[in-house]
């Protein structure tokens, strides 16, 4: 566009020969159709001509403006009805109040749309609660720009034009990068401790709940609020939580990356726009300047990145991450607290249902995360790894931990969630966050967060189909050329990752809502390769696994150590839960109880040996578990006990090979598959013992019975 061009400042063909002179340019091409009128096809000049005298009229003709406001239907809108204008200073008026600064006298100018549009009616609007001073910073003189609930077909837009890293794959997807963090920093998340809090949720040792306090909070908030006004403009998302209509959540999402907003634009569940110009004022907001790191000496901050949630407030800042499954998550914990509230069991599962509306419950771990950890802990040799200090207090010496700090990526190999639910012969409810009320289930989210690493059309059709426009795809790698993403390539992350609004799988459920579930599977990737690929669970052996919370792990480092490492994480999601997992434990077994569930145990992981020797249990196996499991064929058939984890395993399912059913025959070794199982067995034991002190529900029994539905040896 630099380069010379015609007056009009476009390159074109047609300016080539000016109507004005008539048929005098190159000579015209012919097609083959020497029947049809020259002017049919391959015309130069003698086409209807355009309506527009400039090229900027012409440019105004190609946009129309959007749909006009929907009238709002039903007696209770008659009466409310305000105008148009009221309704978009209203609107304005809420979101300028989202981003006040707390501590400046004045709140931020607002103006809606792009910077790099001016004029094109945009409005603006001051924080009205806030009278400027003579104080007032060169900040309260800037206008903020803000872009609310921007189409897919804008944010890529936005996300190609402003933001380095960010291109169309082949597919129509739009791949972008997350930065430095390519997973979750659980170890960075704080949650503010007030009156409310400390009470209600789980503090102290095992809980994920790391206290801050409310003035931390607001230097936090305060940080992430002026980053984001200091840009040329941020992004506004409203949308909701939770497709049980009677327990919808507003929440707000301020952020600074269209990646961001596209993201979340396609998990939470979309407005109409109807919907869209009654939202008044959120239930929760957050911030999201994931690109300004926090700063390591404000209390409380252990790394550059701090993820922090005030309930009271209702909001949540995020700082030094651009991890977008932050958001998603942090928004999950949340509803860990919101929920159980109002008696409504909140799950980290996905969840499908069959044409006769059975509904399977899916819960297993989660991805990837970020972990910094010192190697003692690693490598369970603390004693080589103490040494003795002076403590700069006093004049005793203690043992301290030598911190060599290893910036370990760990790597649950995913557990199934996002793949299992994603099932042809189902109808998809969600793929990883539920609510479970006394009306059945409903999914919280409106989109699904799938991995990519490996993923093949064959193996998981419905997923590769899902990867067109519209979709965000972070952390691959493509064809610079052809723009074909490389699934394989895991050069930049092995979280790689994918995220489409639930309607892209074409048998979703939309409302995404059902009955009360069937069936209730729990998902391990055992890399150890001892847990059968599938057992039948009592209600205290489903209790008992679903407080373990057990997967592994298999870490990747920076010395290339691979091996597997058992986690536990109560209720398969320890990062999310806000209160003891008892609460959740016990509310899980009343409602299956009540309506008759079944609880599963399925080893989506190794087979034939530990990680390294054995293999993944084939995608293919694991589905016809699945199936049987569904069809209620599973339910009836001859079970044999294994020793040690005392599972009823069965002894045939279609379209698996018996053999592999007990894993002891895949082993080749059998002593080492006893001392491994033994070994697995004591990592279970070990992690139980901090659960023995509570009880779990109202009776006592029910204590007893799960403690006793461990490992026996
Ligand atoms: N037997 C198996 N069962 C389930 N997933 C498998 C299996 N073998 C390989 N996989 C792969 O493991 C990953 C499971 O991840 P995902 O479904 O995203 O887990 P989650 O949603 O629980 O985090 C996918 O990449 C899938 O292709
Ligand atoms: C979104 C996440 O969870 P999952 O792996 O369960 O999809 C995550 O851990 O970032
Ligand atoms: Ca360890
Ligand atoms: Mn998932």
């Amino acid at each position: 566009m630099d380069n010379k061009a015609p007056d009009n400042g476009e390159f074109s063909f047609a300016s080539n020969t000016p109507r004005s002179t008539g048929r005098k340019g190159l000579p015209k091409i012919q097609t083959q159709d020497h029947n049809k009128k020259a002017n049919d096809v391959c015309h130069d000049d003698s086409g209807t001509p355009v309506k527009a005298k400039t090229i900027d009229e012409l440019h105004s003709l190609q946009r129309k403006k959007s749909a006009p406001t929907t009238p709002i239907k039903g007696a209770q809108g008659a009466f409310n009805a305000i105008s148009e204008e009221e309704r978009q200073k209203q609107q304005l008026q809420s979101i300028s109040a989202s981003l006040a600064s707390l501590m400046r006298e004045t709140g931020p100018k607002l103006v809606k749309g792009d910077p790099a549009r001016k004029g094109e009616g945009q409005q603006i609007a001051h924080h009205h609660h806030y009278t400027p001073t003579i104080s007032a910073t060169d900040s309260s003189l800037k206008f903020t720009h803000y872009l609310h609930n921007l189409s897919p077909a804008e944010l890529y837009e936005q996300a190609i034009k402003y933001e380095k890293g960010s291109f169309i794959a082949s597919s129509g997807a739009l791949a972008t990068l997350s930065g430095a963090k390519t997973g979750r920093s659980p170890r960075d998340k704080r949650v503010v401790r007030d009156e409310t809090t400390e009470d209600d949720l789980w503090w102290g040792k095992g809980s994920p709940n790391i206290e801050m306090d409310e003035h931390t909070f607001m230097v936090n908030r305060e940080r992430a609020v002026d980053y984001l006004n200091s840009l040329d403009k941020v992004f506004v998302n409203d949308q909701f939580l939770n497709w049980d209509p009677e327990h919808r959540i507003k929440v707000r999402i301020v952020s600074a990356r269209a990646y961001h907003s596209l993201f979340m634009h396609n998990m939470c569940i979309r407005p109409t726009p109807e919907e869209l110009e009654n939202f008044g004022t959120p239930d929760f907001t957050i911030y999201n300047a994931g690109q300004f790191p926090c700063n390591r000496y404000t209390h409380y901050m252990t790394s550059s990145t701090s993820i922090d949630i005030n309930l009271a407030r209702k909001e949540m800042v995020i700082l030094g991450t651009q991890y977008a499954g932050e958001m998603k998550k942090g928004l999950f914990g949340v509803m860990h607290y919101l929920m159980p509230k109002r008696q409504i069991l909140s799950l980290h599962s996905g969840c499908n249902m069959g044409k006769d509306g059975d509904v399977a419950l899916f819960f297993g771990l989660s991805g990837t995360v970020n972990l910094e950890l010192n190697r003692a802990t690693w490598s369970n040799q603390l004693p080589t790894d103490m040494c003795l200090v002076r403590s700069p207090h006093d004049t005793r010496f203690y043992y301290k931990l030598l911190l060599t700090i290893l910036p370990l990526v760990l790597f649950v190999a995913g557990t199934g969630k996002t793949t299992l639910s994603t099932d042809h012969n189902r109808y998809l409810i969600g793929d990883d966050e539920h609510c479970w009320s006394e009306n059945g289930v409903s999914n919280i989210e409106g989109g699904c967060y799938a991995k990519c690493i490996d993923l093949s059309r064959e193996k998981e059709p419905d997923i590769w189909n899902a990867i067109k426009f519209g979709t965000v795809l972070e952390n691959v790698v493509f064809d610079e050329h052809t723009r074909e993403v490389d699934y394989v390539d895991s050069s930049v992350t092995e979280n790689t990752r994918a995220a489409y609004p639930i309607d892209y799988i074409p048998n979703a459920k939309i409302p995404c809502v059902g009955p009360h579930p069937k069936n209730i599977i729990l998902l391990a990737c055992d890399a150890f390769g001892v847990l059968p690929p599938v057992s039948k669970l009592s209600l205290a052996q489903t209790m008992y696994h679903f407080i373990s919370g057990y997967t592994a792990l298999v870490a990747g480092t920076e010395d290339g150590i691979k091996e597997p490492q058992a986690t536990f994480s109560a209720c398969f999601g320890a990062a999310f839960i806000m209160m003891h997992p008892t609460k959740y434990a016990a509310m899980l077994s009343e409602k299956m109880q009540k309506h008759g569930a079944t609880g599963w145990l399925v080893n989506t992981g190794w087979s034939g040996g530990s990680y390294g020797s054995g293999k993944r249990i084939k995608l293919a196996y694991t589905r016809r578990i699945i199936d049987a499991i569904h069809s209620g064929s599973l339910l009836n058939a001859s079970y044999k006990k294994t020793e040690v984890f005392g599972l009823e395993i069965p002894t045939e399912i279609e379209g698996v090979p018996s053999e592999i059913l007990d894993p002891v025959n895949t082993w080749t070794d059998k002593n080492a598959y006893k001392d491994t199982q033994l070994k697995l067995a004591g990592l279970f034991k070990n992690n139980f013992a901090v659960f023995t002190n509570y009880k779990i529900g109202k009776n006592s029994m029910l204590t007893e019975e799960i403690l006793a539905a461990g490992p026996n040896y």
